[in-house]
């Protein structure tokens, strides 16, 4: 597939006349032809007209017309070949395996949410039948389903170029929920953009689907991003990326005529809590295990282990020298962006200029466009005397706590910022110090672990990719796995509605063959 530069509006594919965007080798710096002309104000109200064209004949769609189309995404995007993932690795500077382990994980859960619309329970139908003879008063025939909410922005993610872009998690759930989608592209990877987004545009046609349904824009954050939250026939807003580009979405979004919701993951530190009698069994195996999960992909994952927790002694001082040596040991990595290098070097440098701080150990020396693995000391009290050190810093730096006890360990978690992650390092003589954490660990995190890393999330049904402010905009969702549908959904009740006016799924008779919820009781009936 040639790589033309072209933005993918509906059917069409036009060249945008603003300021060309160049994709990056980011192992060299160099730029990668061709360029791709930003969009204009006039290709986000064309896009938008067609989505909103779109949204009534694709959110009536039968589940087995989006599933199928869901699954054409997926083989059109394996089909793709090779080029696709060459391209990716020159964008991002990932390795091949991660590349490709991105683009099974890409077109899994597309086909993920296939089988989720086909299993139907996502609509949530329920069913009240009238009581005429109800005393003192009748009751009405009420009938309730989710319906999408209507066409969804969604923005890539410079770290995933393809699980969370495109035709990532977000566009996946937002499609399966009957949401037609426009993407604003990130422009650290617009060719991998490019040819993904001609897989699903091409799966629109391929399905019969109408044309708006899909549509890719390159350009600006501030025309194009800007553009497409504030326009009225946008209906919500699937971000992944950094806090001040998540809360300039927020407020753009909340500032409209008609508020939306904005579904922004930015930034979370991901604390690691190594409880006493394991710290004092697995001291060097953990700071081991630590180091890989820090170094993995460059440290550029949301869910990089940021902070970690003990109480001070010799078993945390076996746990530090062991970590010291795996990051002194870590070859430098390259990483995404210029702009994301700089960004890092930034904030290790405060790390390592700030008072309160102690540099623990560094990685092997970076070369141009690599950066190096990093690790830092403070006490606990130092941690809360200065809000700074909670900021995120994207790529392989951590910074471990000295806790005087357990106690502190506790304040010292109930001031952390809402995150994605917690983790717990335990054995059963820590059962009792990990109940008393769990409930402030509940209150912080969307996802809480025994004995792993946080890095590596699974794609399923129980997943909780998200959780409180600044972690994401709205910590009542997830980003990855099937409960991500219901964020493009709203629930609609339909009150004594003549049988020939009711959805399918709500009809007597059931025949759809949906799990619905008769007079409360949860049925195929
Ligand atoms: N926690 C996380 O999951 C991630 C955090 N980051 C953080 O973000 C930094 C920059 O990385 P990027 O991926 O480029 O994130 P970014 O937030 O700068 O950009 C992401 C997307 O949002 C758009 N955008 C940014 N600001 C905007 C605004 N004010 N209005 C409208 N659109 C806007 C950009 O054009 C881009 O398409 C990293 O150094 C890192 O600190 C990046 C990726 C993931
Ligand atoms: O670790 C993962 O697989 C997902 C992480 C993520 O969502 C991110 O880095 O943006």
């Amino acid at each position: 597939m040639t790589i033309t530069g072209e933005m993918l509006i509906g059917a069409t594919a036009l060249r945008g006349n603003d300021r060309p965007i160049h994709a990056v080798e980011a192992a060299t710096g160099q730029k990668l032809e061709p360029g791709f002309g930003g969009g204009s104000a006039a290709d986000v109200e064309r896009a938008c007209a067609l989505a909103w064209a779109a949204f009534d004949t694709y959110r009536e769609t039968s589940l087995e017309t989006r599933a199928a189309f869901l699954e054409a995404c997926a083989e059109a995007i394996l089909a793709i070949g090779d080029e696709l993932v060459e391209r990716a690795c020159a964008e991002s500077g990932l390795p091949r395996g991660r590349i490709e382990g991105e683009r099974g994980r890409t077109v899994g859960q597309l086909r993920l949410f296939a089988a989720t619309l086909r299993e139907g329970s996502f609509l949530e139908a329920r069913i009240d039948p009238a009581l005429p003879q109800r005393q003192p008063l009748p009751r009405a025939d009420l009938r309730l389903r989710q319906i999408p909410l209507g066409p969804v922005a969604v923005f890539g993610a410079s770290n995933f170029p393809l699980a969370f872009s495109v035709a990532g998690g977000d566009t996946a759930a937002a499609l399966a929920a009957g949401c037609p989608v426009i993407v604003k592209a990130h422009s650290a990877h617009p060719g991998t953009s490019e040819l993904v987004g001609r897989a699903l545009q091409s799966a629109v046609a391929t399905c019969g689907l109408p044309e708006g349904v899909f549509s890719l824009l390159f350009g600006s954050g501030a025309v194009v991003g800007q553009g497409l939250v504030a326009d009225p026939r946008i209906k919500a807003v699937g971000f992944t990326g950094s806090r001040a580009g998540g809360t300039a979405l927020m407020k753009t979004a909340a500032e409209r005529a008609e508020p939306i919701p904005v579904y922004a993951e930015m930034s979370s530190i991901n604390p690691v809590f190594l409880l006493p009698a394991a710290l004092e069994e697995k001291a060097e195996a953990l700071g081991k295990a630590f180091v890989g999960s820090l170094t993995m992909g460059a440290g550029q994952f949301c869910t990089n282990p940021g902070l970690v927790l003990a109480v001070e002694g010799p078993a945390l001082d076996r746990f530090i020298a062991a970590a010291s040596e795996a990051v002194a040991a870590a070859a430098p990595q390259v990483m995404l962006t210029p702009g994301i290098l700089q960004a890092y070097e930034r904030g290790t440098a405060q790390l390592a200029g700030s008072s309160r701080v102690t540099k623990l150990a560094e990685g092997q020396a970076a070369k141009a466009c690599t950066g190096s693995a990093a690790l830092f000391s403070a006490s606990a009290a130092d941690f809360l005397a200065d809000p700074h050190l909670q900021e995120e810093v994207f790529g392989s730096s951590s910074l471990i706590l000295h806790c005087r006890d357990l106690a502190e360990m506790q304040a010292l978690a109930e001031k952390l910022e809402g995150q994605l992650t917690a983790t717990l390092h335990l054995v059963e003589a820590d059962t009792e110090a990990a109940r008393a954490l769990l409930p402030t660990l509940e209150r912080r995190a969307g996802r809480i672990l025994a004995n792993g890393w946080p890095t590596g999330v699974e794609v399923c049904h129980a997943m909780v990719h998200g959780g409180p402010y600044p972690a994401t905009s709205d910590g009542r969702s997830t980003s990855v796995g099937t409960l991500a549908i219901s964020r493009f959904l709203r629930p609609v009740c339909y009150q004594d509605l003549p049988a020939a006016l009711l959805p399918e799924a709500l009809r007597d008779g059931n025949p759809l063959g949906l799990w619905r919820r008769l007079d409360g009781a949860l049925g195929r009936h």
